[in-house]
């Protein structure tokens, strides 16, 4: 089997991406960030209060004839960003782009953070990291890509996010016509459940390309690429009227600056980040300053490649044994 779907930009800033996906029988259908960031398929739902829905798609597993209670499972989740959300499972049909589930774990919600109250084109999210990560007690759940995986032509998963547009996800196939070149490959390191791996390097604009191994996680649940203060400071030094700015926690400059692009490296391979990409966002819609969409990782302990990166390549999330991860020029 295979399956292909949209990738949405849910805003004009591209903060997250959102795939239409079908829930139940009849189909009911919901907008979901596709994140590799987290192991949790979970939906607003009919157990989730009113107060705490504003405007997106519910869920409702009594209208549907395949859901099935999962007695006495229940779930928690908390995001780097400080959001979470909790509450029951259903097991249920679903599909993503063609590509079907039957019984798949569908954590219903039963609270929301008031982040994903206000986020009102963001129905859930369908985690594509290793079920490893998955919350649900007592016994954990597999992701739609664990649970796909036998039926696949190939056990790959690919994402094409593109900026300030429409890209793809799809299930079980690598489409060659949307990258140019060989995809190149490096190893994941599958505990504690990210996609974990190793940029072989970098470089800011047209400067030397600095050899190092650079340890992180690719997530397209995140919105924008944390790397080391060391590499971020040489990057904005480049940037006229760039500060570290606590007031808005992180670098911000005068949007009329020009800036530099951004390459990082995979093993032998190079890969470069358009300026536009980077300069991310105004801090308010009439303001002159911009925000980067390079920040450091300091904060988090962690490396995250998110969007601002991924969606400069074309990205093959492989399951096979042993896993690894490959990115292709587009
Ligand atoms: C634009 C921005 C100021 C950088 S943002 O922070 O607002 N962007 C958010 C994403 C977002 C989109 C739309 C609306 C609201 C928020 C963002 O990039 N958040 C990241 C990480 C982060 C930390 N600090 C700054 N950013 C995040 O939490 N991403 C998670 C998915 C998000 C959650 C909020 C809703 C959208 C999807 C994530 O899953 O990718 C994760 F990997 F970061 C994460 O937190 N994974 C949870 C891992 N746990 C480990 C233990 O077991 C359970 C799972």
């Amino acid at each position: 089997d295979t399956g292909s779907a949209a990738a949405i930009p849910i805003n004009e800033v591209d903060i997250a991406y959102v795939t239409p996906v079908t829930v139940g029988t009849p189909p009911q259908t919901l907008m979901l960030d596709l994140d590799t960031g987290s192991s949790d398929l979970w939906v607003f739902s009919s157990l989730t209060p009113s107060s705490q829905i504003r405007g997106q798609e519910i869920y409702t597993p009594t209208k549907s004839s395949t859901s099935q209670l999962l007695n006495g499972h229940t779930w928690s989740i908390r995001y780097g960003d400080g959001s979470s959300s909790r509450g029951t499972v259903f097991t249920d049909n679903f599909t993503i782009g063609g590509l079907e589930v039957k019984s798949q774990a569908v954590q219903t919600a039963q609270e929301v953070s008031s982040s994903f109250t206000q986020e009102q084109s963001l129905d859930g999210l369908v985690g594509l990291g290793f079920s490893t990560l998955n919350t649900v007690r007592p016994s954990s759940q597999l992701t739609f890509f664990d649970n796909a995986r036998p039926n696949l032509d190939e056990e790959v998963f690919t994402a094409d996010l593109k900026y300030h547009a429409t890209g793809t996800y799809d299930f079980g196939f690598i489409d060659s016509k949307k990258h140019n070149g060989t995809i190149t490959y490096t190893p994941v390191q599958p505990s504690p459940g990210y996609w974990t791996h190793s940029l072989s390097g970098y470089s800011v604009g047209s400067g030397a390309f600095q050899s190092s191994q650079i340890s992180g996680i690719s997530d397209t649940g995140t919105t924008l690429l944390y790397l080391p203060t060391a590499i971020v400071t040489a990057y904005y030094r480049q940037v006229q009227g760039a500060q570290n700015s606590q007031y808005y926690g992180g670098y911000v400059f005068p949007c009329a600056s020009t800036l530099p692009t951004f390459t990082f490296g995979i093993e032998g391979a190079r890969f470069t980040i358009p300026a536009s990409y980077i300069n991310y966002t105004r801090i308010s819609p009439t303001s002159t300053t911009c925000y980067g969409g390079l920040q450091s990782s300091s904060g988090l302990g962690i490396n995250i490649f998110g969007d601002v990166a991924l969606k400069a390549a074309f990205v093959v999330f492989s399951g096979t044994n042993p896993p690894r991860i490959g990115f292709a020029p587009k």
